[in-house]
């Protein structure tokens, strides 16, 4: 990893590439008594939510069951109608560096792919130094022969990537991710998870994934967190190193519990 780089790491987890970084930007995020209401929906019902920095957290339910207000929330981008969430991040940035990336890529479609990414510096950034950090970020996300085209020639697999390089491209503390893989072939998904697995143990951000596939969920992240009708009904950990191979018998068992906690099998009432 060359650009991307965050100055200060503290060890969190051993895998295969060593001690995972937590980057001293990466934050940690705190909900107490979430509630939000649409009118007479009451969408998320006494949410408390711990994340450390550095965690992979997905987020996992049924439709409408509250996760993308949930993530919506997270980020900023909507009020909760009652209840408290705090960032802090060991660099004690006020406001920590949160990027989200959506099912839809949302490029610009009269800007190349290189200046696509260095959209996501924000102003403030001279030209060539923008286009410099963008050129890394795309070697990252594999899509440096790519720089100078217009997403309009990419494959949809293609312009997700640059959208997540856009969002990596701010050294994120924390990353959201609201169904990102969920237009994509099941090659693709795969090829995008490895990747996502592999910035996020190098880089060391919070991630927080809205998904429905669960077998993305138990590849990804540290841990899964069920939503039912805007409550939590089940948030347990994956104990195995990365990264995890489609196949392992410990993994689809998880899936499995998972599966059956959302369909709310074994619920006595
Ligand atoms: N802006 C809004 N105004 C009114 N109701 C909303 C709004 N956004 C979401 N809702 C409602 O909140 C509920 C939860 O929606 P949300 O998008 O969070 O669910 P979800 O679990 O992400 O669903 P899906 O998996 O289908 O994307 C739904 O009943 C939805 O209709």
């Amino acid at each position: 990893m060359n650009v991307v780089t965050h100055e200060r790491f503290r060890a969190a987890e051993v895998d295969d590439l060593g001690p995972r970084p937590v980057a001293a930007g990466a934050a940690a995020i705190r909900v107490r008594g979430l509630e939000k209401d649409f009118g007479d929906n009451k969408v998320l019902r006494g949410i408390d939510l711990d994340i450390p920095a550095g965690q992979f957290v997905a987020i996992i339910g049924k439709s409408g069951c509250g996760k993308s207000t949930l993530l919506r929330i997270l980020m900023g981008l909507d009020q909760p109608t009652d209840g408290t969430l705090s960032f802090e991040s060991a660099d004690r940035s006020a406001t920590p560096n949160a990027r989200i990336v959506f099912q839809e890529p949302r490029l610009l479609p009269w800007l190349t792919v290189a200046d696509n990414v260095a959209v996501g510096l924000g102003e403030g950034v001279s030209k060539p130094a923008g286009r410099a950090e963008a050129a890394a970020v795309l070697s990252e996300v594999q899509l440096s022969e790519k720089a100078g085209d217009w997403p309009a020639q990419l494959s949809g697999g293609q312009r997700q990537r640059v959208a997540l390089a856009r969002a990596l491209v701010s050294k994120p503390g924390v990353l959201a991710l609201d169904e990102p893989l969920g237009a994509l072939d099941a090659l693709t998904r795969i090829s995008m998870q490895e990747l996502l697995n592999r910035v996020w143990r190098e880089l060391g951000f919070t991630a927080v994934l809205v998904t429905h596939d669960v077998s993305e969920a138990v590849h990804l992240a540290d841990r899964v967190v069920v939503l039912d009708e805007g409550r939590i009904t089940l948030d347990i950990a994956v104990p195995h190193p990365h990264p995890r191979r489609h196949g392992n018998p410990a993994l689809a068992e998880l899936e499995g519990k998972l599966l059956a906690a959302i369909l709310g099998e074994g619920r006595t009432s």
